[in-house]
């Protein structure tokens, strides 16, 4: 998917405009607070029509204007294509190819983008839960079924904790457990089984990444890790009795503490350099050059699945990063469409081919 034209209105501190990108690699340059990450979220808004940044919809509208829109002319699908978001209060109007659409979320199947911004480095600096939403929502994206999957499990898992938690107080209601264990245990179980083939395609590509950022010197791997001890190459139904013994086992643990203390919930993602865990051992740049890693094998593997390549949104990758590093990202993604925020001017010369935007108090040439 390649973004021809981007045209917004009243968006942020955007002065409006029309910008036509390249197919390679596009640098936004800027000193700070000028603009250039509105920019790059105006080009993620059409994902679903949310701000990366978790900003509200009338948050995007320029102070003190009535509304905001952006429109979109893209190559997706092998056709030109065309789509708009208007914002106005907290309420979106959303066309594509001039029909009007009822949700933004009928613009995810048609436009793609993988963002990086600095909040990601939490996926290794932070606690499981974070690694455990990266990869569930990269599932979630490829397959609505895979959503109904997730949101089945997290249903359920509320509604036996909150049993878990009367139990304590009223002991008959133990043998009413199992109502909820059968559909634990069966969406535990496929949501595993795709979070394992998920991460086997990702580590196989976030390697080749980070050897290539690296300039050859680093190993990425990624395991995941099962408080079930389900394994790479389990089926559903190996899984599934995996998860049923840990249940047995665990059941009076989690009668004591009131919550399930097992199960695809509890799981984690190892991400690991050179063979040591990148959370406790890596580097500040290591750590970033591992994220941009697997944010750079999500969009290899959406494309893979999808069959159409996203653009690469990164937000302020370069700093904490050497030169080395910056070369591969600025020179050596040239075949997707990619846009870069920096506010080093070393960086807009280490481009080699490309276009450069200067953003500058709103304005953007
Ligand atoms: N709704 C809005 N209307 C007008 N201005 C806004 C709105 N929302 C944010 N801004 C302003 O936009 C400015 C630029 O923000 P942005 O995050 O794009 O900066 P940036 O160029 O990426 O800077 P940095 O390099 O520091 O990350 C900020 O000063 C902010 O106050």
């Amino acid at each position: 998917m390649k973004v021809l034209a981007l045209k917004f209105e009243n968006y942020r501190n955007l002065d409006d405009a029309i910008i036509t990108p390249c197919d390679g690699v596009n640098v936004i340059y800027g000193d700070n607070a000028q603009g250039k990450t509105n920019l790059l979220e105006a080009f993620w808004m059409f994902c679903g029509g949310h701000s990366f940044r978790g900003s509200k919809d009338n948050e995007l509208i320029g102070f003190g204007k009535p509304f905001a829109k952006l429109e979109v002319r893209f190559f997706g699908q092998d056709r030109e294509q065309t789509a708009s978001i208007k914002f106005k209060g907290n309420k979106k109007q959303v066309e594509i190819n001039s029909v009007a659409k009822n949700s933004a979320a009928a613009l995810i199947e048609k436009y793609c983008a993988v963002v990086f911004s600095p909040e990601h480095l939490n996926l290794i600096k932070r606690g499981p839960s974070e690694r455990r939403k990266f990869i569930d929502s990269a599932i979630c994206r490829e397959k609505l079924k895979n959503a109904v999957v997730l949101s089945k499990y997290n249903r359920t898992l509320n509604q036996r904790n909150s049993l878990l938690k009367d139990i304590y107080r009223h002991p008959e209601l133990e043998e009413t457990l199992s109502i909820w264990d059968n559909s634990l245990l069966l969406n535990g179980a496929i949501l595993i089984k795709q979070r394992m083939e998920y991460l086997q395609m990702l580590e196989k590509r976030a390697a080749e990444y980070h050897f290539g950022i690296s300039g050859g010197k680093e190993q990425l791997e990624i395991r995941y890790l099962s408080t079930t001890n389900a394994e790479y190459g389990d089926s559903i139904e190996q899984i599934h009795q995996k998860l049923y013994e840990t249940f047995e086992q665990s059941r009076a643990d989690d009668i004591r503490n009131g919550c399930t203390t097992k199960g695809a919930h509890r799981d984690d993602a190892e991400i690991l350099i050179n063979g040591k865990n990148a959370r406790l051992y890596a580097s500040q740049g290591q750590q970033r050059s591992a994220v941009l890693s697997l944010k750079l094998a999500e969009a290899a593997v959406l494309s893979e699945r999808m069959g159409e390549k996203p653009i690469i949104l990164l937000d302020d990758v370069m700093s904490e990063l050497d030169s080395k590093r910056q070369d591969f990202l600025l020179n050596k993604l040239d075949d997707c469409q990619v846009f870069i925020t920096c506010c080093e001017q070393s960086n807009k010369e280490q481009l080699k081919h490309g276009k450069i935007f200067n953003v500058c108090n709103g304005v953007i040439s």
